[in-house]
């Protein structure tokens, strides 16, 4: 770990080394200012290079050390910041060449250089604010002075990461090169020794400020309030930029420092971190026999084919061609084909132009092609095949016996069911070991996750091929086991109900949302169910018996089998309520397909008439308590879930939630929020929920989560070990 000085005639050249990412840890720091004010003093260098070692300028401030950071006591000590500032005070012309990525604090290294010459594959970003702080080092008051107030602030709220390409048109990097930017950022060094570098010192820029500033610096928060819900680094961030609008850079830097302090060791900031580290850890499958990324390699895949052209497949079909895999999509009959395929290229055209408009028009990969066609035999030369059709456990194993059939010896079959036997529908093929779950989620284009379900039979190629497609997809990928509903909907499935029983009880579905909404989920159950569509649930009930033809005669309305039940769903289903792709379900909307949710006097006339029906006593629930009411049982469930070995970890579960599920990120994750929370906390709501609900199974405290609160509350990290592995199933 440091920085490293050659010197190529007279250019000092210094690289950060500290793989993988050359974050810039403390040591990095103290390396670095010794290295530059060493070269600073030398009287043989006349130029400063400063780069990163292995094609990577600096993945920013180490993360790692933060939780080991006291801002108290560490705030005397040198800082980044002060790295930047001799950087940027030195009267030698330093240039950063900017490989691989300049990210957070690696790039706010690179804005204290004079120049900034990028290699035309660098991505930079100021990311601070998904690990909930803000640029702490200059970022806030430079960037806004280099590239204007409704720029900067984009990419510093958003903490959006652009190619060069993008870079250079912005005026973040001074130019893009195909070559060596070392090399070129060597030659530019040596071009502008005696230059006068003082319009070079973004410090000393003045700031430009649009006309109406403060009305775009408050429009940006009520925006960002409303995408980031709860979230305040974003909100931070804002007065960050405030201050570089308002004050003079030297006194912009302090403002900058406070805010960072704010946010820094808060609750929020550790959230996201672990968010962050989560996902790189649950990326490191392995299974119970130690296969892994090292023992199995992943196929690649160049052909896929999707099965069944609607809401799902449609958005795989995308996911896949913006891939640049070639897709082959297969339709029951003419009038879906043509309805599918109209709404994959409406798609494909959107993205099209977004990925233009991002590239600037820079020569990029086009997408890969998209063949419609009703005939299954055009699936023979697929490498990988993934049906989406109707959750039906007798139409899925019909498709995959015809699969079987056709699709070439090798070739991998996927199903995108949301909850039924993987290993039932591996069963009526050839290949058992070469059949997985592959569980998108809605819109599959846009949706991060993909829960990869592992069957009995599942082999470790097709475990390792397709968590590598969803690295190719740009998906996080989560392996977990078979079991009915798998791990995200499992815990769904309490949520769900919870807020139905609410219904029951009075409340509305506005109520309900607003107070899951508040907490910072972007869509409450209601509002999130029209979106995926009722009519899911209610099929998967019916496959379960629970409602329609397979229901036993002479069930009591609002129980199955001595357990509280409420038809609520599926009566709006019988009643053609399947959501917005039927414009109506617990919302009205202004059409078929409509997006904005409007209360429906339709559904509060049902409700009141129901419980007059039932006898239902209406019963007064705070705010406080439906939050607890609905998240309870759902971080029960994942308690649940780690008994039984479905998931490796509580990582596993918040991954899966933070990124299919809609969980506020800066709240880490349901099982981090236990954490945070206290898990004796939930335990004791949980035991008075379920004395007064003993028909509601999903209440009673599993006994991971007694066992943890007997044992002192460990912290989540040390959940695992408390699991032991005879249960575990991965
Ligand atoms: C500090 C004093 C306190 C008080 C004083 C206050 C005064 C103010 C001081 C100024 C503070 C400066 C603030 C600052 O600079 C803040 C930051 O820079 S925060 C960091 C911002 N950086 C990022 O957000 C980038 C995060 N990383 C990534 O996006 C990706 O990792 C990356 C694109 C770089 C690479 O992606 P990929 O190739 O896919 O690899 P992986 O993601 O799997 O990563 C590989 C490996 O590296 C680890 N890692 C990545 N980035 C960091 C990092 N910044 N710090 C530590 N470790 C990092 C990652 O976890 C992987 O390791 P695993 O072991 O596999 O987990
Ligand atoms: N909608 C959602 O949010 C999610 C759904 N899923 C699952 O994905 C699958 C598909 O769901 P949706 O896309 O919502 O359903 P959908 O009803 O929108 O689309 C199903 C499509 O399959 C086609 N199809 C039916 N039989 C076929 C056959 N024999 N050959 C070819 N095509 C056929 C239909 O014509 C229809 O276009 C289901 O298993 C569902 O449980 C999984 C995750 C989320």
């Amino acid at each position: 770990m440091a920085a490293l000085k050659h010197i190529v005639g007279s250019v000092a050249v210094i690289t950060i080394r500290n793989p993988p990412v050359n974050a810039l840890s403390p040591q990095v720091q103290v390396s670095l200012m010794e290295v530059l004010k060493d070269v600073t003093l030398d009287p043989s260098v006349k130029a400063i290079v400063l780069c990163g070692e292995n094609g990577k300028f600096s993945g920013g401030a180490d993360i790692r050390t933060f939780s080991k950071t006291d801002p108290k006591t560490d705030i005397k000590r040198m800082s980044l910041d002060d790295v930047n500032s001799v950087a940027e005070r030195s009267r030698k012309p330093v240039v950063a060449a900017v490989e691989g990525v300049a990210l957070g604090g690696g790039l706010e290294l690179a804005l204290a250089c004079h120049y900034r010459i990028a290699h035309v594959k660098a991505r930079v970003g100021l990311t601070e604010v998904l690990l909930g702080l803000l640029p702490g080092a200059g970022g806030t008051q430079r960037l806004p002075r280099l590239i204007g107030v409704p720029a900067a602030l984009d990419m510093i709220t958003t903490g959006k990461i652009v190619p060069a390409p993008v870079a250079v048109k912005l005026g973040i990097v001074d130019s893009v090169t195909e070559g060596s930017a070392v090399e070129e950022a060597i030659h530019l060094a040596q071009k502008v020794v005696g230059q006068p570098l003082e319009s070079r010192r973004i410090c000393s820029k003045p700031i430009q400020c649009p006309p109406n500033v403060d009305s775009l610096l408050n429009d940006a928060k009520v925006k960002l309030k409303k995408q980031f819900r709860g979230a305040e680094s974003h909100q931070v961030c804002v007065e960050a930029i405030r201050a570089a609008v308002q004050l003079p850079f030297a006194e912009g830097i302090v403002k900058e420092r406070e805010l960072f302090l704010s946010l820094f060791n808060s609750d929020q900031a550790k959230a996201c971190q672990y968010a962050f580290f989560a996902e790189r850890s649950v990326a490191k499958w392995t299974t119970p026999s130690g296969a892994n990324w090292k023992s199995a390699s992943p196929q690649t895949i160049r052909t896929a084919a999707v099965i069944g052209l609607g809401t799902m497949g449609q958005g795989i079909a995308v996911s896949l061609a913006k891939a640049q895999i070639q897709v082959i999509a297969v339709e029951q009959d003419e009038q879906q084909l043509e309805k599918g395929s109209k709404a994959v290229t409406a798609i494909l055209e959107r993205e099209t132009l977004k990925k233009q408009q991002f590239e600037l028009a820079h020569k990029s990969d086009s997408f890969g092609s998209v063949t419609f066609t009703l005939d299954f035999n055009a699936l023979k030369n697929a490498d990988l095949v993934i049906e989406a059709v109707y959750e039906n456990m007798a139409l899925k194993k019909e498709i995959f016996q015809r699969l079987s059939s056709i699709c070439k010896p090798g070739a991998f079959l996927c199903t995108n069911t949301s909850g039924l036997d993987i290993d039932e529908i591996a069963s009526v093929t050839d290949r058992p070991h070469l059949v997985i779950g592959t569980h998108f989620f809605s819109p599959a284009h846009l949706m991060k996750l993909l829960e990869v379900v592992r069957g009995y039979h599942s082999s470790s190629t097709i475990i390792s091929t397709v968590m590598n497609l969803s690295k190719v997809l740009n998906k996080v990928g989560v392996v977990v086991d078979n079991c009915p509903l798998f791990v995200g909907n499992r815990l769904l499935l309490p949520y769900i109900n919870q807020a139905v029983f609410l219904l029951e009880d009075g409340r509305t579905p506005e109520e309900v949302d607003q107070v899951l909404e508040e907490f910072g989920y972007a869509m409450g159950p209601f509002r999130m169910s029209d979106l995926a569509g009722l009519d899911i649930g209610w099929r998967s009930r019916m496959e379960f018996g629970l409602t329609g033809p397979k229901l036993l005669p002479g069930a009591p309305v609002r129980q199955r089998e001595g357990k509280r039940y409420s038809p609520l769903p599926d009566i709006l289903c019988e009643e053609g309520r399947f959501g917005q792709k039927s414009g109506k379900g617990w919302y009205q909307y202004e059409t078929v397909g409509g997006r904005n949710a409007a209360r429906d006097p339709w559904v509060h006339n049902f409700l009141h008439e129901y419980r007059r029906a039932h006898a239902i006593k209406q019963k007064n629930v705070s705010q406080g308590e439906i939050l607890e009411w609905c998240l309870y049982p759902l971080i029960n469930e994942g308690f649940k879930v780690l008994e039984d070995g479905i998931a490796s970890g509580p990582e596993d579960i918040d991954v899966i939630y933070n990124n299919g599920y809609g969980w506020p990120r800066h709240k880490g994750g349901p099982m981090f929020y236990a954490s945070m929370i206290g898990l004796p906390r939930v335990l004791v709501k949980l035991e008075e929920f379920y004395k007064n609900n003993p028909d509601i199974p999903s209440l009673k405290p599993s006994n991971l989560l007694k066992a943890l609160v007997k044992q002192g509350s460990p912290p989540l990290k040390e959940w695992r070990s408390q699991l032991g592995y005879p249960n575990s199933r991965l």
